[in-house]
């Protein structure tokens, strides 16, 4: 940290603590006073006696800036915390709710920030009078609109971060998520704008008091002593100078030191969708009686109505998943695998979205749920890791206290309680020193042990059901075996069932027991592993087996590509949504889409591939 910020920002730091000092000891200080009168002869350069020299008055120029700094400080930092206590809430508002909340706030924000702020701070403080409490009042106004937009787009930016989607997916409270996972985050670019706007408003009650419209005399500000020295600039140029130097520092420091604490916040972003669920109309929902899967999804539908039509991310679903064993999810990118596992989780955004379908939890309908009887379930019942470990964990949180958070909401427990279980957890995946990881920040942690981490906060209220997205995705191919590893062994240990999301055919192939293939949000082929890697049936997931890469291959192994693109979701090709791109397609795959036929498993083809896709190379290479 002291490197990033660089001798730069150090140098400018103790400048505004001694300007600081300076003004909030003037008084006790062993200068002469400010108003007093032939201190020393009039108009005489700096000396030993008065460093900055004396004003036509005799007075002492460095204690008039020293006694200045009072006024153009305090203006400066009571401004900016009025913009703030203001502008703040207001942002956060518009950012967090989003929609209509934010379209009014922003439009009024807009209009505010197209005034001319001096000419309407010069206008209002003419008007009302010039005096300490009508600048500050006046230029903090006039900061809010600023303030709002910061602090909107912060927590935007956060609201959409992978950490915020996991506190809501452990079942956080919308109020705990903005105090204790957004607001922390928007601290410090807030940090950073406060000394921005600190000089900002230093450089506006300069310019006031330049025209008379500031504090009045005798009390020097800055502004006002530039002022006064105007028409001695010939013969005694020191009377500007002092001054203007010392505000010229003082801003230059304000932004540099602004400026280093904005480059901390430049953090990447996960590009997942803030996520909020509408209340869903039903009552809380009986218990199925049908079948005693632990998990059941019923033809799940999830659509999307946008500009250009709509996007059926998720169409008609359905699968059921036992305690104790793994479910992979694979397909192309884009065909709606993540959207299925935030779908079964009821992570969707509140508008523009249609959900129907059923998802059963040992029997319990949990598209009935409301919110807040959902918050009761993810976490406890539903943990979820994943794919990027560095943003699913809050950056300026301890791991200690980001693991404590779910013990402490779900579980009750106490302070003592929920830090010795946290370093249990820590020990249970592989963390070595788990005491004093507990004290540490996600960035002090390699990839792996971050995505343990991860792993431990989704386990740590003992779910049934572990939603895995791509959770190795972002790891080194050593330290993904380590993981998947660690995921088989929790999911025996704690008899749990496992659904995992995987681009990688290998890995799927060796952890999982049953898999489901999607393409363009419908499930194409669906069945035991084994059955599914050697009685292919579905082109599609031939193609897709083609693709991967294994290490087996020769040397200049040229792998298959699929041929064309993933559909446009918005206007799929007639019947077979994969028939454009399938070397098998006849005229009734453009004419017809097919069902999910039963053959050994499921596959929606109506000319599946006969022969088992062996292993060798011979056959891959057909
Ligand atoms: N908010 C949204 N509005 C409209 N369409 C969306 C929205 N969110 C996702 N989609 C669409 O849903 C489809 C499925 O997305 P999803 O993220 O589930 O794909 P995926 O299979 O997980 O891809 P990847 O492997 O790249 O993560 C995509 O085509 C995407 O364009």
């Amino acid at each position: 940290m002291r490197r990033r910020l660089g001798p730069g920002f150090w140098i400018a730091a103790c400048w505004i603590l001694l300007v600081l000092a300076g003004a909030l000891l003037a008084d006790l200080l062993p200068i002469a006073r400010y108003d007093e009168t032939l201190a020393g002869p009039p108009r005489s350069g700096p000396s030993a006696d008065h460093p900055f020299g004396t004003d036509g008055l005799g007075r002492d120029v460095f204690s008039r800036v020293v006694h200045g700094s009072r006024v153009s400080l305090g203006v400066g930092i009571g401004a900016v915390l009025l913009g703030l206590a203001i502008g703040g809430p207001l942002g956060i508002l518009a950012g967090y709710r989003r929609r209509a909340t934010d379209a009014i706030i922003m439009a009024f924000n807009d209009v505010a920030l197209a005034f001319p702020s001096l000419v309407f701070a010069l206008a209002v403080v003419a008007f009302a009078g010039a005096s300490l409490r009508n600048v500050l009042i006046v230029l903090g106004v006039l900061g809010v609109p600023a303030w709002t937009r910061l602090i909107r787009g912060a927590t935007l930016s956060f609201a959409d971060r992978e950490f915020v989607l996991a506190a809501r997916v452990l079942g956080v409270r919308d109020s705990r998520i903005l105090w204790r996972e957004i607001m922390p985050n928007v601290a410090v670019p807030a940090a950073s704008y406060a000394f921005i706007g600190m000089a900002v408003v230093v450089v506006a009650e300069g310019s006031l008091a330049f025209l008379g419209l500031s504090v009045q005399a005798p009390t020097p500000t800055w502004g006002g002593l530039i002022n006064e020295g105007r028409t001695l600039m010939d013969d005694a140029p020191h009377v500007v100078l002092a001054p203007s130097l010392v505000m010229f520092l003082t801003v230059l420091s304000f932004n540099l030191v602004g400026d280093r604490l904005r480059a901390l916040t430049d953090v990447r972003h996960s590009g997942l969708e803030p996520v909020r669920q509408a209340p869903p109309a039903a009552p809380a929902a009986p218990v199925h009686a049908v079948g005693d899967s632990l998990l059941q999804v019923e033809d799940l539908r999830t659509h999307f109505v946008t500009e250009r039509g709509l996007v059926k991310a998720v169409d008609g679903v359905s699968f059921t998943l036992e305690r104790g064993r793994t479910l992979a999810i694979v397909g192309e990118s884009g065909s709606g695998k993540s959207m299925l596992i935030r779908s079964i989780l009821g992570l969707l955004p509140g508008s523009g979205v249609d959900r129907s379908g059923n998802v059963y939890l040992d029997g319990d309908d949990l598209t009935r749920r409301t919110p807040e009887e959902m918050r009761h379930i993810l976490g406890p019942r539903l943990g979820t890791v994943f794919q990027d470990p560095m943003t699913a964990l809050n950056p300026v949180r301890t791991i200690g206290a980001q693991l404590a958070e779910p013990l402490r909401v779900h579980l009750g427990m106490n302070r003592k309680q929920a830090r010795e279980e946290a370093a249990r957890l820590l020990a249970q995946v592989g963390i070595p020193d788990p005491g004093r990881m507990l004290g540490r920040y996600p960035h002090q942690l390699s990839g792996g042990m971050r995505q343990r981490v991860t792993i431990a906060m989704a386990l740590s209220c003992g779910p049934d059901v572990l939603f895995a997205d791509e959770p190795t995705t972002a790891l080194d191919v050593t330290i993904q075996d380590q993981v998947l590893r660690l995921l088989h062994r929790l999911r025996e240990e704690r008899h749990m069932a496992v659904v995992l999301v995987s681009h990688d055919l290998a890995v799927v192939r060796e952890w999982a027991d049953e898999v489901i293939v999607m393409y363009a949000g419908k499930v194409v082929e669906r069945g035991p592993t084994a059955e599914i890697f050697g009685r292919t049936r579905m082109p599609y997931t031939e193609a897709l087996l083609q693709a991967a890469p294994r290490l087996t291959d020769p040397a200049h192994h040229r792998l298959r590509v699929i041929p064309g693109r993933p559909p446009d979701l918005v206007d799929l090709p007639s019947g077979c949504a994969f028939q454009p791109r399938c070397a098998h397609a006849r005229d009734r795959c453009v004419t017809e889409a097919p069902e999910l036929l039963e053959d050994g498993h499921l596959y929606a083809c109506w000319y599946p591939t006969g022969s088992p896709i062996s292993e060798g190379a011979e056959s891959r290479g057909r």
